[in-house]
């Protein structure tokens, strides 16, 4: 009898990284009967504490787990599917997309305090232009800032008293069992999440057929769909703008059975224009689906958003 050998996961050595990592060591144990080693692989992204702009955005969390895989000193790399560049990797496959957490976003401020009950003038601390974006366009005077560092870090900058608040991905948070930090769950009408966020990407070399077929094992058809959807929104959008954007896509009961619902926006980096949009498709088409979307979004003026000159709606 040969036994087959133990399956090398590559992660980030973060806590969150770690944590989603184990999590799907713990699905391929379940549903391959596999056994999985966690190998860990640092990422230029957690070395350094430089704004994520400036060294290519979040594909840098990305690109060292991919050297790993194809190196061949690991067989699966975990990464949060919204930090995954929308354009695929030679040799690469994104082999399962398991079932997503919540993925709206959500505030911890400081006193148990919602978004509306924060004076004007309150520090909130987010580095990202699509949180930025849409915090500045809900026009309540808050002071926003720049801030990077994993979920802990952020946290204790509002326990510090050096923000007033931030806003982070709920999924992150639940993963980590820190969702008694939440103060305010946003809605969706109010902050459409990252593409992609609160789902997990499962990678492997696209030429390892054995793993590839068993993985599939992991993925989740309604979150395939969804994230397939926002990523098509993504990825046209890039091509014509590169305004902020958020994008969520659920399964939602329509008249003819299940279809997929897209919601999307791209504004301008101050929030004060914005193109905001919706449709719906079938499931099984939801590149389409989110092709489709975006194309509209683009008609509306999407790509122009960046060049517009700035708009004030904050609090004067
Ligand atoms: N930007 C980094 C990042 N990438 C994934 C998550 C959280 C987990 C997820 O969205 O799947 C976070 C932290 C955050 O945005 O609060």
């Amino acid at each position: 009898m040969t036994t087959l050998p133990a399956i090398r996961l590559g992660t980030r050595a973060s806590a969150l990284a770690t944590t989603q990592s184990g999590h799907v060591a713990e699905l391929i144990r379940e549903r391959l009967g596999r056994e999985v080693v966690l190998v860990e692989v640092a990422t230029e992204g957690d070395r350094s504490s430089a704004p994520l702009a400036s060294m290519g955005g979040t594909g840098v969390f990305v690109s060292a787990l991919r050297d790993a895989l194809l190196d061949g000193r690991v067989d699966v790399a975990v990464h949060s599917l919204k930090d995954l560049p929308t354009a695929p990797a030679d040799g690469i496959a994104l082999a399962a997309v398991p079932p997503r957490e919540d993925p709206r976003d959500v505030v911890v401020a400081r006193d148990g305090l919602t978004l509306g009950e924060l004076p004007v003038g309150s520090r909130l601390g987010t580095g990202s232009p699509r949180r930025v974006s849409q915090l500045a366009a809900l026009g309540l005077g808050l002071e926003l800032e720049g801030i990077r560092g994993n979920v802990d870090t952020r946290i204790r900058k509002v326990r510090e008293g050096q923000v007033d608040a931030v806003v982070l991905a709920r999924a992150g948070l639940a993963r980590l069992g820190r969702l008694e930090e939440v103060t305010e769950v946003l809605d969706p009408l109010q902050m459409l999440p990252a593409p992609g966020q609160g789902a997990l990407a499962v990678e492997c070399r696209s030429d390892d057929a054995d793993l590839v077929a068993g993985l599939a094992l992991l993925d989740d058809a309604p979150t395939r769909a969804a994230v397939t959807a926002e990523r098509a929104v993504l990825s046209t959008l890039e091509a014509g703008c590169s305004a902020p954007l958020g994008a969520l896509a659920e399964v939602v009961e329509g008249e003819d059975g299940e279809e997929l619902w897209l919601r999307a926006v791209a504004l301008s980096e101050d929030g004060g224009l914005s193109v905001r949009m919706s449709a719906t498709g079938p499931v099984d088409e939801a590149a389409r689906l989110g092709t489709r979307l975006a194309s509209d979004m683009l008609d509306e003026g999407a790509a122009d958003l960046m060049e517009a000159p700035p708009v004030r709606n904050q609090h004067a």
